[in-house]
């Protein structure tokens, strides 16, 4: 595979009011691949929105390598500009404009050739809506005029930030068939999002950052299998029976906590151990649940801050400190 985005060692620090520096990206790596949707994660503060205005030349990074399309930036951003299509900062349209306006206002500015507006915004599913005005349009229908805006220069790379921001359970899921539609059609899209069970549902892969370091990268599956617990809960046929299961799993060997209803086993490889153990001494399982891991728990695991105020794990080495503070952060 291709990496389409590649990020080495990405440090940004702002310099605060009176002077105090602070590392908003501490050393950080990414790859995407190319055709996968690939998530961005991270609590709030912790270096996103900065890491996506770096890639783009928004902002000027303090050191660390940046490639976009194999190609380093932000040395050749003239030239993959028009493959990337990117949604940093939440766009304002006019609400007196229709879609359509809009979007063919913006094919002019873009030279780009007005036989793709009615294909973007059919690609959004927007048809049959692109003549209303924008006022009239829901969060969700904004968004996906957002997303078709992007799309109008045919990009090989999508960069959304927090695309499902402030959308309704019904906008979350046009947002990610929309996504799915995309990938599909071999666009590779980054996300940054809070919304974990939605990147779960949605993303191939993905990156999590805490604190301006990355703490876990991976293929969901990896990340989430990193992470499990192997734990699994146990009920007999009667309650009463828990404490003697206990007693005969913790004999065998298995380290077993016993709950108000229910034995949860720690580190079984084998759930089906624990049903043959138990026959053995005439003790039924009624009940045998690995308990699964979701992703939420997994970010919020990684995420968690030690006492020294640092991120609990983090999977990357300590940088060397980041060099001189840049002047766009004064603020
Ligand atoms: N222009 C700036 N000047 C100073 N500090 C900044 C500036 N922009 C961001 N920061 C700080 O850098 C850190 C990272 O901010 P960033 O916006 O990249 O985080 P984020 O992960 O995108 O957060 P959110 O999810 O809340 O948008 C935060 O502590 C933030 O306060």
């Amino acid at each position: 595979m291709t990496a389409v985005i590649e990020i080495r060692g990405l440090q940004k620090t702002y310099r605060r009011w009176r002077g105090s520096a602070h590392h908003a990206v501490a050393g950080f790596d990414m790859t995407v691949e190319a055709g996968e949707v690939h998530g961005f994660l991270g609590p709030n503060g912790s270096g996103k929105t900065t890491t996506l205005r770096t890639l783009l030349g928004l902002i000027a990074a303090d050191g660390g390598e940046l490639r976009l399309l194999g190609r380093p930036v932000p040395g050749a951003l003239p030239e993959v500009a028009r493959e990337v299509g990117a949604i940093v900062e939440s766009p304002n349209f006019f609400g007196n404009f229709t879609a359509h306006d809009t979007l063919s206002l913006l094919a002019t500015a873009g030279d780009v050739p007005q036989s793709r507006v009615p294909e973007v915004v059919e690609l959004v599913g927007l048809t049959g809506r692109e003549g209303d005005r924008v006022k009239t349009y829901s969060l969700g229908m904004k968004q996906r005029l957002a997303v078709a805006s992007a799309l109008l220069k045919q990009p090989k790379l999508l960069i959304l930030d927090e695309p499902a921001n402030g959308l309704d359970p019904a906008g979350i899921r046009e947002m990610r068939d929309l996504l799915r539609n995309l990938a599909a059609n071999g666009m590779t899209v980054l996300l940054s999002s809070h919304i974990l069970g939605e990147v779960q549902q949605i993303c191939d892969s993905v990156t999590i950052i805490a604190n301006g370091r990355r703490v876990a990268a991976g293929p969901v599956s990896d990340v989430l299998a990193e992470h499990a617990t192997a734990e699994v809960r146990v009920r007999t046929e009667s309650i009463e029976q828990h404490q003697a299961a206990a007693d005969i799993l913790r004999q065998a060997g298995a380290s077993v906590t016993l709950a108000a209803d229910h034995l949860l086993v720690h580190a079984v490889e084998r759930p089906a151990w624990i049903t043959r153990t138990l026959a053995l001494h005439e003790v039924y399982v009624a009940e045998l649940a690995p308990i699964t891991v979701d992703l939420e728990s997994v970010f919020l695991e990684l995420t968690g801050v030690g006492a020294e105020g640092r991120p609990r794990n983090v999977d990357q080495p300590a940088p060397a400190v980041a060099v001189a503070a840049t002047t766009e952060g004064v603020n």
